[in-house]
């Protein structure tokens, strides 16, 4: 059989859709389709060709198609979805569920239609919500249904964690649990750096500020940029998302899932550590957690309820 490359369907072609189909084209991992409202239909194919002219100057090949029609992204692999409105300063992620509702469901009704086989990435906010809608609208394989957060969540304690130590970002492993949301809860207790305990290396105000700095990590962006939120960042995890399927690297990842009795939660879809691999969410892990661990989760999933609630209004 001959060698095929992977097609990686972007839905959105926003600040966080156009960025993730740049660094998916450098990194290979796939030929990539971007697409977009209709209205939008010159502007994502002149995105997608600025990109598709990167490719001399950094030496990648892979292909960058802009469209407006899921034809073009018929038996894509992988369709992530970036599609929806972003929050401005004063809003949270949830003011924008019935909106963005509405657009992944409309979304994933074409994706079922012209990629069944697909495994699907959500980004949309507020996503935990969002991957719930995916998952009804697409009918899926749980598997095959995953939010993207947690990466994201995780990466912003990383990188407070090694400003505050002065270390290579490398070095530091961090895990964050729960909704995307204020009340997300990163697991200090299972953090580290170069392997010691980072409650061996920092007094516990300074774990503690730099976990109500990571809760807050999007409304920091979102009240810098004044208009949007985060892109670069979240960008990046979905490519690492990608990658861990792509190349089925069996990578140990903070996903959203949909848990049935993981954690004591039921027909929930949450943040958790998961193993993702060639057939996306391949094995949920649940961890011991202490007394203040389960219940800070609760009180995450307990957020996470309240809008999927609204989402079934
Ligand atoms: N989960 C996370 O960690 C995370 C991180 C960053 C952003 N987000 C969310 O991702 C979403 C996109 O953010 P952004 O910064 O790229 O916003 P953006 O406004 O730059 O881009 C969104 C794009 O979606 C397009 N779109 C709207 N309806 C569509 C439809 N029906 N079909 C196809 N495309 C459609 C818009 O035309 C626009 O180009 C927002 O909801 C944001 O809150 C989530
Ligand atoms: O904060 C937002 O609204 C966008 C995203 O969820 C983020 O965490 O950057």
């Amino acid at each position: 059989m001959p060698l095929t490359r992977k097609k990686i369907t972007v839905v959105g072609a926003g600040f966080t859709g156009a960025t993730t189909a740049l660094l998916l084209a450098q990194k290979e991992l796939g030929d990539v389709v971007l697409l977009d409202i209709p209205q939008l239909e010159n502007p994502t194919k002149g995105k997608a060709l600025d990109m598709l002219e990167a490719g001399p100057v950094q030496g990648f090949d892979a292909t960058i198609t802009g469209t407006s029609s899921y034809e073009d992204a018929e038996g894509s692999d992988i369709v992530i979805i970036t599609a929806g409105v972003a929050r401005k300063p004063g809003m949270s992620r949830d003011d924008l569920v019935s909106i963005n509702a509405g657009i992944v469901r409309s979304v994933c009704e074409n994706i079922k239609r012209v990629a069944p086989d697909s495994i699907v990435i959500l980004l949309s906010n507020p996503v935990d919500a969002m991957t719930y809608v995916a998952y009804h609208t697409l009918g899926f394989p749980k598997n095959r249904v995953i939010g993207q957060s947690g990466v994201l969540d995780t990466a912003r304690f990383c990188t407070f964690v090694s400003q505050e130590l002065n270390v290579s970002v490398e070095d530091v492993r961090g895990f964050v649990l729960g909704g995307h949301g204020d009340d997300m809860v990163p697991l200090v207790r299972y953090s580290s750096v170069g392997g010691i305990p980072l409650e061996v290396l920092l007094p516990k105000e300074r774990i503690d500020a730099i976990v109500q700095r990571t809760r807050v990590g999007g409304g920091e962006i979102v009240n810098l940029l004044g208009t949007g939120s985060a892109y670069y960042a979240p960008a990046a995890s979905l490519v690492q998302m990608t990658e861990a399927i792509v190349k089925d690297k069996k990578r140990i990842l903070p996903s959203i899932a949909l848990l049935e009795g993981e954690y004591g939660y039921d027909h929930l879809f949450m943040g958790v550590p998961t193993l993702l691999g060639g057939n996306g969410i391949e094995r949920i892990y649940e961890l011991e957690l202490t007394v203040e661990e389960k219940t800070a989760l609760d009180k995450s999933a307990q957020s996470v309820k309240n809008v999927i609630a609204v989402v079934n209004g």
